[in-house]
Parts: C-alpha cells; sequence; structure tokens
C-alpha cells in the first residue's frame, strides 16, 4: 500500500514538472523532424543506407545493453557507435560534400512535393520492361553498340545518378537502342533504370580496381564490374567491340550470356524483390 502510494505521489510530481508546449516548441519539433526526414530520405537514396541500417542496429543493441546494465557490451558497442561516425564522415565525405552542394541548389519547396515520387517506389520493374531491356539487348549486340545498362535494386544509386541526364522515361526497346545509337549525345556511359523507368542516361560509374580482370576488358567492363562493387545492381553491358553481352553482379562478371540467360536473371532478381516486398507487407499487416 505504502509502495502504491509512493507511486501515486511520484505520478503527481512528474505531472506537475510536465513542461508547457507552447507555439515555438511546436514549430522547433516540426522543423527537426523535417531536417530529419530529409536526411534519411537523402541517405536512402546513396549507398550510405546499407551502413546506415548497420549502424541502427549497433545502437539498439547498445540501447539494450545499457537499460540492461550491460557494461562491458554498452562500452564496446558505444565505443563502436563513436569511431563508426567518424569513419562514416571519411568514407562518405564525396557524398557529404554533393550533399552540401545541392542544398545550395535545391529549390526548398520542391522537397514538400514528394508524393509523385512515393508513388513510383511502389513500382517495381515489370516482365515487360525485363522483355524491352532483353529485346533492346539482342539488337544492340546484333549491331555492335556499346552499351551499360544498370539496373537499380536495394541500394539507391542517387549520386551516380546526378552524374547524368536526367530522363524518367518508360523503358521500351526503341528508345534503350536509341540512346546508345553512336554519335547520338546520350549514348556515352551509362543509362540507369529504376522500377520501370530510365531515369538518367550518361551516368558516370566508379571503376574497379579489381586487378584479377581480364585485360581484354575496357573501362565499359571496369565501370560495370565497379558499380556492382558498391552496390546490388545488375548491370548489362554489350561490348562495341565484338558485340559481346555480358553481365555484372556482386563485383563479378559473366560474359557472353545469351538473351535467355539474361533475362532469367533479371526475372529471378525480380521474384526475389517481390518475395521481399511481400514479406515485409505480411509482417506489417502482422504487427497493424
Ligand atoms: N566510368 C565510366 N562510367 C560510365 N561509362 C563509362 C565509364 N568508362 C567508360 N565508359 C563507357 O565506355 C566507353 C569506352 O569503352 P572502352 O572501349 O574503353 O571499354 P571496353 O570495356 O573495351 O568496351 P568495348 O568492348 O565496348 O570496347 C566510353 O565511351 C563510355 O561510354
Amino acid at each position: 500500500m505504502e509502495d502504491l502510494n509512493n507511486f501515486w505521489q511520484n505520478l503527481k510530481m512528474i505531472r506537475f514538472d510536465l513542461p508547457i508546449i507552447g507555439v515555438k516548441d511546436v514549430i522547433e519539433i516540426a522543423l527537426i523532424a523535417f531536417v530529419i526526414y530529409q536526411l534519411l530520405k537523402w541517405v536512402r537514396g546513396t549507398r550510405a543506407w546499407t551502413l546506415f541500417k548497420g549502424l541502427l542496429i549497433i545502437s539498439i543493441i547498445a540501447f539494450i545493453s545499457m537499460i540492461l546494465e550491460l557494461n562491458t557490451i554498452t562500452f564496446i558497442f558505444v565505443k563502436t557507435i563513436n569511431t563508426g561516425i567518424i569513419a562514416l564522415l571519411i568514407v562518405f565525405q564525396p557524398e557529404l560534400r554533393s550533399a552540401l552542394e545541392q542544398l545550395g541548389r535545391r529549390n526548398f519547396f520542391s522537397t514538400f512535393l514528394i508524393f509523385e515520387e512515393q508513388k513510383d517506389k511502389k513500382e517495381k520493374i515489370s516482365l515487360k520492361a525485363i522483355e524491352e531491356i532483353v529485346t533492346a539487348t539482342e539488337e544492340m549486340a546484333k549491331f555492335k553498340t556499346g552499351a551499360l545498362i544498370v539496373v537499380e535494386r536495394e541500394v539507391k544509386l542517387g549520386e551516380y545518378e546526378r552524374t547524368g541526364i536526367p530522363l524518367n522515361a518508360t523503358i521500351t526497346s526503341q528508345l534503350l537502342i536509341n540512346i546508345f545509337e553512336h554519335n547520338t549525345p546520350l549514348h556515352d556511359g551509362a543509362i540507369i533504370i529504376r522500377n520501370n523507368k530510365i531515369v538518367a542516361a550518361t551516368c558516370y560509374l566508379p571503376l574497379s580496381d579489381n586487378m584479377s580482370l581480364s585485360k581484354e576488358l575496357g573501362t565499359r567492363h571496369r565501370a560495370a564490374v565497379g558499380i556492382t562493387e558498391v552496390s546490388d545492381c545488375i548491370v548489362i553491358i554489350i561490348s562495341e567491340e565484338t558485340g559481346n553481352v555480358s553481365m555484372a553482379l556482386g563485383g563479378n562478371i559473366i560474359r557472353n550470356v545469351d538473351s535467355d540467360y539474361l533475362k532469367n536473371k533479371l526475372v529471378y532478381q525480380k521474384k526475389t524483390a517481390d518475395i521481399k516486398k511481400f514479406k515485409i507487407w505480411k509482417g506489417r499487416q502482422r504487427n497493424g
């Protein structure tokens, strides 16, 4: 009974100590929430997202061990987070610089217009789009048209997309063939495909410094391997020299693939993405 009285007294004191929330506080909270939201949105568009998720998991473990007073584990995790943040700043220095530059260039009010973007995110690559990519690849290989097609998956390629010319065009084989046509303004560099859209052309990709890659392979192939070393995307490469089609994935290159192999691989990746999406949706349903 005494405990209950104490608890009640404490509760009254807490209620008494509750700060009064004014208009200024509400504005402040809204501004902070907006900045955090924009920050998360930006991180999601870069390869830092995977690292950020890792850091988040470490923070949660550190928090739980702090509550449970597991001092050694807390010490290790807190130290890891501190060093991790400094490491992140160093590793992602180029991305941070470009984010700050963008902030200066950006139309502030456009950041509120996110509904189109949200709608687009729900669409994943369709079978029709895959067919169009495969048809275009066959045609370009036949005529030895050099091409570099990046199909984005979970890791967002925003920072590479920004090095090119924005397109946001529906995927058709005719458009793909046209983009890579010799001596046209968009043929150089890579195109990036997100969901059912060609989001940008003439994109510059990071070159792989993998020494075990064949010496026959030039910068087009090295760029394809390079982007798959820093993300989970699939890249289709058509050699201008031989007309051979290769595919890069997970830092590896599979040379001389045929249309069936290419199609199966793209369809398989789509299916695994769909299953993952379905599992998340089921999870949300269960939790909700
Ligand atoms: N870092 C890069 N990012 C995007 N595209 C690139 C990059 N480096 C080269 N390319 C593309 O590759 C073309 C040059 O290809 P290069 O002949 O050097 O490579 P390759 O691997 O031998 O290909 P190919 O077999 O088609 O000759 C450039 O014109 C450009 O379109």
